[in-house]
């Protein structure tokens, strides 16, 4: 198992989960302190990226006097929640605190024992909130309990930022499948690869860093079997995250090559989903060494996003090639697009672009995403948005 950078795994030691103390900021009160004590919650959840899911990730910071006394994360699913590790990290100091936790405390017994419950018992008296939880299971419960026992609640700070830090696990909770997640790389012209399918590199290193970390964040990495033949890819976070996705190859056929990096499984785990009846010989020379091998009796993205939610994922990463890509998006399988485009033009009236054929014949048609931004990065410009709500 992979570890957090500098953080032993499973049994996380508090004083570890505690070690990223702040400084104290006496001179900030208000408003402008609630934003930075949330935004450092947010910073504290992300250290846990790619490892927590089914669950979100999750940061808490208790304040006493204005000075950070305790700091604490969840580190991943069936280990405590993140406002125990703040809460155990403050000690007698919790009472009378203002906890800070980027998600509502749960209410529930799941894993582990309520949260609400631990809050009431250490005496905190504010409890500052991010977000709602989406989850039934708490879906404001956490607030009113709190509330109910006399603790002020604030709800809200920075809850934009905290929504994105859990825009997978929202999406897992709310639609039942994970978040999935387009990315491509293409020239100005619209080209992922020239006429004669060479793509190393569309875009600089800048980019492909930013790409890396983007695989550490999700869960798992599809690709099909075209792009294993054609690109040859290892698909890990090389190094730039702690984590490395499962990396999911779908063919129905299983004509890819017997050597290839996603076979070598020391790294980061692979999975070929394929169809029954595909080859029994390949299948079996996949496992020895050590490829997780899944037989559908109709292989498509949808099917294969409903099992990746029940292994219990958020967030899947489609990088694929264009055939693919529309069937994902046709399907709903494809919620948001990470487009990153290079100020470059390669031509070729058959060089392969990013999405195949949807089907659409009028540009009245398009798909509109919504939400979008854009950055630059590095050289290159990466455009990010949402998919129309009615194909989700
Ligand atoms: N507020 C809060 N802090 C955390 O650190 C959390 N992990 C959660 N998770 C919520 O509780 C559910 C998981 O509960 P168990 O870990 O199984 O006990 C999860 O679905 C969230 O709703 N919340
Ligand atoms: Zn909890």
């Amino acid at each position: 198992m992979d570890n957090f950078p500098g953080v032993s795994p499973a049994s996380t030691p508090l004083s570890e989960n505690h070690q990223f103390a702040q400084p104290v900021v006496p001179e900030l009160v208000g408003n402008d302190f609630d934003s930075r004590m949330m935004l450092r919650c947010v910073e504290l959840a992300r250290i846990a990226l790619g490892y927590t899911s089914p669950n979100p990730l999750v940061g808490a910071v208790v304040v006493q006097n204005g000075e950070i006394v305790g700091e604490g994360f969840h580190p991943r699913a069936g280990e405590p929640h993140a406002e125990v590790f703040a809460l155990r990290a403050a000690g007698e100091r919790a009472h009378s605190s203002t906890i800070y936790v980027s998600l509502e405390p749960c209410n529930h017994y799941g894993r582990t024992p309520p949260c609400s419950e631990g809050l009431i018992n250490a005496g905190v008296s504010k409890v500052v909130v991010g977000m709602v939880d989406p989850n039934p299971l708490v879906a404001g419960s956490g607030i009113a309990r709190l509330r109910a026992a006399g603790i002020e609640v604030v709800v809200g700070v920075e809850e934009a930022a905290c929504r994105r830090l859990n825009e997978g696990f929202i999406h897992r909770i709310l639609y039942q499948r994970p978040l999935g997640i387009l990315k491509y790389a293409m020239t100005l012209d619209g080209k992922i690869a020239t006429t004669a399918g060479h793509s190393s590199w569309v875009t600089n290193q800048d980019a492909r860093t930013e790409v890396y970390q983007l695989r550490g964040a999700c869960d798992a990495v599809i690709v099909g079997g075209n792009t294993v033949r054609k690109d040859n890819p290892y698909l890990t976070s090389h190094q730039v995250a702690a984590h490395n996705p499962l990396r999911v190859v779908m063919s129905r056929s299983l004509n890819l090559p017997e050597q290839a990096c996603l076979w070598d499984t020391q790294e980061a785990p692979t999975l070929v989903v394929t169809e029954v009846g595909s080859s029994q010989a390949f299948q079996k020379m996949l496992r020895s060494k050590g490829v997780e091998v899944l037989e559908f009796s109709s292989l498509t993205p949808e099917i294969v996003m409903g099992y990746l939610y029940e292994r219990g994922f958020c967030s899947v990463l489609w990088e694929c090639g264009g055939i693919l890509a529309a069937s994902a998006i046709a399907q709903g399988a494809v919620q948001k697009i990470m487009a990153f485009i290079a100020p470059k033009i390669i031509g070729g009236d058959h060089a392969p672009t990013p999405v195949g054929d949807l089907g659409l014949t009028s540009m009245t048609e398009a798909l509109p995403l919504e939400r979008v931004t854009w950055r630059i990065v590095g050289n290159d410009c990466l455009v990010e948005g949402y998919l129309p709500s009615k194909l989700k």
